[in-house]
């Protein structure tokens, strides 16, 4: 079944740290059985499980390890957890390798999800993929809780903290996945078991150095021991002093899709500045955009002009805030414009390159990822050129240093520039068109004699 939230609880009262998220005001000192209420106690965290061993999950892992915590990673892939026992990386993440190796006997990984009851706190980190209403299913994170608070349970162990790290639709967690807890260890969240909403904001291709030297750590949490704990564990981790921000459940899941969200807003301002600069002929938006950013209140920071942003979280972030507005019957429309104009940059991008070539042409598409360091081409401006340009008729290669038909089964359909080297000093297309900022591009940008189209400043 899946329980993604379908209504979004009132979030009326006003958080304060004595109270735990969805308190409506003090509790009676015993359970209705009589038995006495006991408020979590967790002081000091010194052993992890980590259930999701995927992009994020891992890096968590492995650098809670490498900075001195015993973890045990759960996953349901056999093959993640084989790698892990072997000091391997899962998934391709720079310096993941590295940190395996440093925390490596402090880390193991096991399909048994009872295994987490042994340790203090379990950090879960399954998917949470988007649906077509835009809401992120809970599903994964309801399989993957379930099994650890029955363990819980069935061992009689108190105060287990539960840390949820996937993105939620907002409201979810007060709504189903905190109930779900509830029935399954027999208590009440804040006062028989904690629980904590702590996303990360790391961007793959960094995730090991962001976890470490974040700007922000983020603790929804359901009673102040719980947040106090896991505050204290950021502490002796990060290898910087970021700013831990403790607040209610549901204020730490709208917070975490409205930071993504407000960049994405960051991102399409400077597509749509973009558009309009290109029907002046003088006007250049790189020299635009650069002194733009000077002034500090907005930052050089993401306001680089290029194509339309990607990847697996920005634009469904910014969709969930969008659909979080509707369920309180409210329109978000500074995201859905985002989304809009993020839209129309791609669709501009396919126009443009219709006018520099025709049908039958060979364009080569140059960089299908949603950014560099990354194989990942999820909603790529590249991987959507070149779909759209096959599909008018035509020739496509494609290019790209990380992406390949075996980890990027949709570049199946094309043909592959296999050596870069080669086409470099003789692209033989009647195009090519740089969609992803490989810095390795720029050698061809500044060849003569081949037509090349980027909008990235490379
Ligand atoms: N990848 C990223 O850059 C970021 C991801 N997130 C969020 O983190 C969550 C996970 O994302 P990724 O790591 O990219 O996903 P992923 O798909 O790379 O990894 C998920 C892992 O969870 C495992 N899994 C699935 N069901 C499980 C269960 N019942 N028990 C234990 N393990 C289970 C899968 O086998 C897989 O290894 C998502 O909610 C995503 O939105 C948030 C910030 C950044
Ligand atoms: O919520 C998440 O999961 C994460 O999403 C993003 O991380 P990520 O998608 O890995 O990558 P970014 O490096 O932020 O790039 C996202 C997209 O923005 C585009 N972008 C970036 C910068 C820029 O100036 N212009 C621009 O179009 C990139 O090309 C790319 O398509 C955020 O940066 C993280 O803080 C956040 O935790």
């Amino acid at each position: 079944m899946d329980a993604h939230v379908r209504t979004v609880p009132g979030s009326a009262g006003k958080w304060s740290p004595a109270q735990g998220a969805g308190d409506t005001g003090p509790r009676p000192e015993q359970h209705d059985d009589g038995t006495p209420r006991r408020a979590p106690h967790i002081t000091s965290i010194k052993t992890t499980s980590v259930c999701g061993l995927g992009k994020l999950g891992s890096c968590i892992a492995a650098t809670l390890a490498a900075r001195g915590f015993e973890v045990v990673g759960v996953d349901i892939d056999p093959q993640k957890v084989g790698k892990i026992n072997e000091g391997l990386a899962p998934v391709d993440e720079p310096l993941l390798a590295e940190a395996i190796q440093t925390g490596r006997s402090r880390l193991r990984a096991t399909i048994d999800a009872r295994e987490a009851v042994a340790t203090d706190a379990t950090f879960f980190i399954p998917p949470s993929p988007s649906l077509p209403d835009g809401s992120f299913s809970n599903e994964f994170l309801l399989k993957a809780m379930q099994p650890v608070a029955r363990a819980v349970k069935e061992a009689g162990k108190k105060n287990h903290l539960f840390v949820c790290s996937s993105t939620t639709t907002p409201g979810a967690m007060d709504a189903v996945l905190i109930p779900m807890l509830e029935r399954e260890l027999g208590g009440v969240c804040g006062e028989d078991f904690g629980v904590c909403y702590n996303p990360e904001f790391i961007a793959l291709g960094d995730v090991i150095n962001g976890l470490l030297d974040p700007d922000l750590v983020l603790i929804g949490e359901s009673d102040p021991e719980s947040g106090a704990a896991l505050e204290e564990l950021y502490r002796k981790f990060n290898r910087n002093s970021p700013r831990i921000a403790r607040m209610s459940i549901i204020s730490a899941e709208l917070t975490k899709i409205s930071l993504n969200s407000y960049i994405t807003m960051k991102i399409s301002f400077t597509n749509q500045l973009r558009m309009i600069a290109a029907r002046h002929k003088l006007a250049d938006i790189h020299a635009i955009l650069d002194a733009l950013g000077n002034d500090s209140r907005i930052g050089k920071k993401y306001l680089r002009a290029g194509l339309s942003y990607g990847g697996p979280c920005f634009p469904r972030d910014n969709r969930l805030l969008a659909y979080t507005a509707r369920q309180v019957g409210l329109e978000a429309p500074l995201a859905e414009a985002s989304d809009r104009v993020n839209e129309r940059t791609k669709q501009e991008l396919v126009e443009t390159v219709d006018e520099m070539a025709q049908p039958g042409d060979t364009v080569a598409v140059l960089g299908v990822t949603y950014k560099p360091n990354t194989y990942i081409t999820e909603e790529a401006a590249g991987l959507f050129l070149a779909q759209q340009l096959k599909r008018r008729g035509y020739r496509v290669l494609v290019h790209d240093f990380a992406a390949t038909p075996v980890n990027s089964p949709s570049l199946h359909e094309f043909e592959q520039i296999s050596d870069w080297e080669e086409f470099k000093t003789n692209p033989g297309v009647a195009l090519a068109v740089i969609c992803c900022p490989w810095p390795q591009y720029r050698e061809l940008a500044a060849t003569t004699g081949t037509r090349v189209f980027t909008p990235w400043h490379l």
